[in-house]
């Protein structure tokens, strides 16, 4: 999907002075990416690929480790002084807010996070990155070193032709409300531990 970079600006944030490019997909969903340094020389740039959690990103929920992954990777992006995050919206897994607050409820009856959405009618993941390898291109970023666990993750960019160089681990501390979450996400969707 041919995605159009409309604006970029600096985004000041508590980790680095980061630049803040602003996308458009055709079907008019919005995406933004952050770099910091020079991401356009051929050196592989330590990159991740966040999708939007509304409940993990911006209010503070344990019951995922969005939140933490994602200050995560503007710190150690920071450290390096150069690396980009593409934010994608691809929310609850591409299911949407909405539907991922149904299957929140559907897990509070004590069904886990793959059934909650299979109950719903939805796959467990449907997410799509095909967006991302345009973003990344025109960023002018030609390699990446990416951070995830996500095996799916890492071949779906990969497919889309997204230059992986590495990937790189990028665990964080489980809570009490987070350990079934994640434990489901190695059983059942394949992630590493
Ligand atoms: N449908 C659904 N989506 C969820 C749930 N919990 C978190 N999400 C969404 O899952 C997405 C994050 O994906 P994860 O599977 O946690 O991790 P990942 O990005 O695939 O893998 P990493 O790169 O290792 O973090 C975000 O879009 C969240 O909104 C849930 O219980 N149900
Ligand atoms: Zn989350």
């Amino acid at each position: 999907m041919k995605l159009k970079l409309v604006t970029s600006t600096l985004l000041p944030t508590l980790f680095a002075e980061f630049r803040l490019h602003g996308f458009e997909a055709p079907n008019g969903k919005e995406h933004v990416a952050l770099t910091l340094g020079d991401v356009t020389t051929d050196e592989p740039v330590l990159a991740r690929v966040h999708s939007e959690c509304l409940t993990g990103d911006a209010l503070f929920s344990l019951r995922c480790d969005c939140g933490p992954q994602l200050e995560t990777a503007m710190r150690k992006i920071a450290e390096q002084g150069r690396g980009c995050i593409l934010y994608l919206r691809q929310e609850g897994r591409g299911i949407g807010l909405i539907n991922k607050i149904r299957a929140y409820a559907e897990q509070d009856k004590g069904l886990d996070t793959v059934e909650a959405n299979e109950i719903l009618g939805f796959l467990p993941d449907m997410r799509e990155y095909d967006i991302a390898a345009d973003m990344f291109t025109q960023l002018g970023i030609k390699q990446i070193r990416l951070l995830t666990n996500n095996p799916r993750k890492l071949k779906a960019l990969t497919d889309a032709g997204v230059n992986i160089l590495e990937r790189v681990a990028h665990r964080v501390k489980t809570t009490a409300h987070s350990h079934r979450y994640l434990a489901t996400k190695a059983s059942k969707l394949g992630h590493l531990p």
